[in-house]
């Protein structure tokens, strides 16, 4: 899978890794959350994003960080809406939205989003029905097991890789049933969502286990608690261990990364890429 198509024609190219940049609209969000609350702000701020080299701006209403207390509809898409629109009005990037709640995806591909991210993996009421109802719209099916208020007490599986597969596997065949194309979809092993810390390593170092469903694979382990708990960083110390993550996610075939640190993470992903180039022109 070397491209994903867009609304309105476009085609988000995937021979290598992109950058999604993190534009969290919510005051708990727990690493940005409260600054980018005005929507002039939220707006300035995709533009820096971009302007650094992020090909998806990725807006989110809900903090889904451990523990989150819930979001009302009504909140979610007063925080989400209007900025889709100032976005859309003035850049025709690829714009992305974090939600499980189908009201807000329904607004917000109205509103001109692009690809509709879900943590929940369109398993909420109504969330698969809006996404039947417009094609053209990308979606993100990210496995989490539990839910976000108590999924990280004490995280099990009898097979780690296998029930994550089987997860894709049982998403995949509910998107077709209800007439949803493969090639639609990107998925996402969720850093973080169920996982102990030990998960979270062994998911990134096989990450490219994932790609046997020949979809588009993202990877958002950005200052999450994989690189805190492990290096003893508190939040806005973790962009060495995020961009060793971010490399390694895209050195095992990760095609989207979802990141904090747009501008630090192309760099990474660049000299990466140079590298590469220069093995294959031999
Ligand atoms: N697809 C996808 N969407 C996400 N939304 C969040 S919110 C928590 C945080 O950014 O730490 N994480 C992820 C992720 O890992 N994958």
């Amino acid at each position: 899978m070397t491209a994903l198509k867009l609304p309105r024609g476009r085609i988000l190219r995937l021979d290598s890794p992109v950058v999604m940049g993190i534009l969290n609209v919510t005051p708990d969000s727990f690493s940005d959350g409260g600054s980018y609350c005005q929507l002039d702000s939220a707006v300035k701020q995709a533009k820096t994003l971009l302007n650094q080299g992020a090909k998806i701006i990725d807006i989110g209403g809900e903090s889904t960080r451990p523990g989150a207390p819930d979001v009302s509809l009504e909140d979610e898409l007063d925080r989400v809406i209007p900025l889709v629109k100032a976005l859309r009005a003035s850049s025709d990037c690829i714009i992305s939205i974090d939600t499980s709640k189908s009201e807000v995806m329904r607004q917000a591909i109205i509103a001109g989003a692009d690809i509709i991210n879900d943590v929940r993996a369109l398993q909420e009421p109504g969330a698969i029905e809006v996404l039947a109802q417009y094609p053209e719209v990308a979606i993100c099916l990210m496995h989490m097991q539990g839910q976000p208020r108590t999924m990280q007490s004490n995280p099990h599986y009898d097979d780690l890789f296998a029930d994550i597969n089987e997860f894709f596997a049982e998403r995949l065949g509910a998107c077709e049933q209800a007439g949803i194309q493969s090639e639609r979809i990107i998925l996402d092993p969720g850093f973080g969502f169920g996982k102990t810390l030990a998960h979270n390593y062994q998911i990134l170092n096989k990450f490219d286990v994932f790609n046997q469903f020949k979809l588009p694979v993202l990877a958002g382990l950005s200052r999450k608690s994989m690189i805190g708990n492990l290096l003893n960083r508190d939040t806005n110390e973790r962009l060495a261990g995020s961009l060793a993550g971010a490399l390694i996610a895209a050195q095992n075939g990760a095609k989207i990364i979802r990141v904090h640190d747009v501008q630090e993470t192309v760099d990474v992903l660049s000299v990466w890429q140079a590298c590469i180039k220069g093995i294959t022109n031999e």
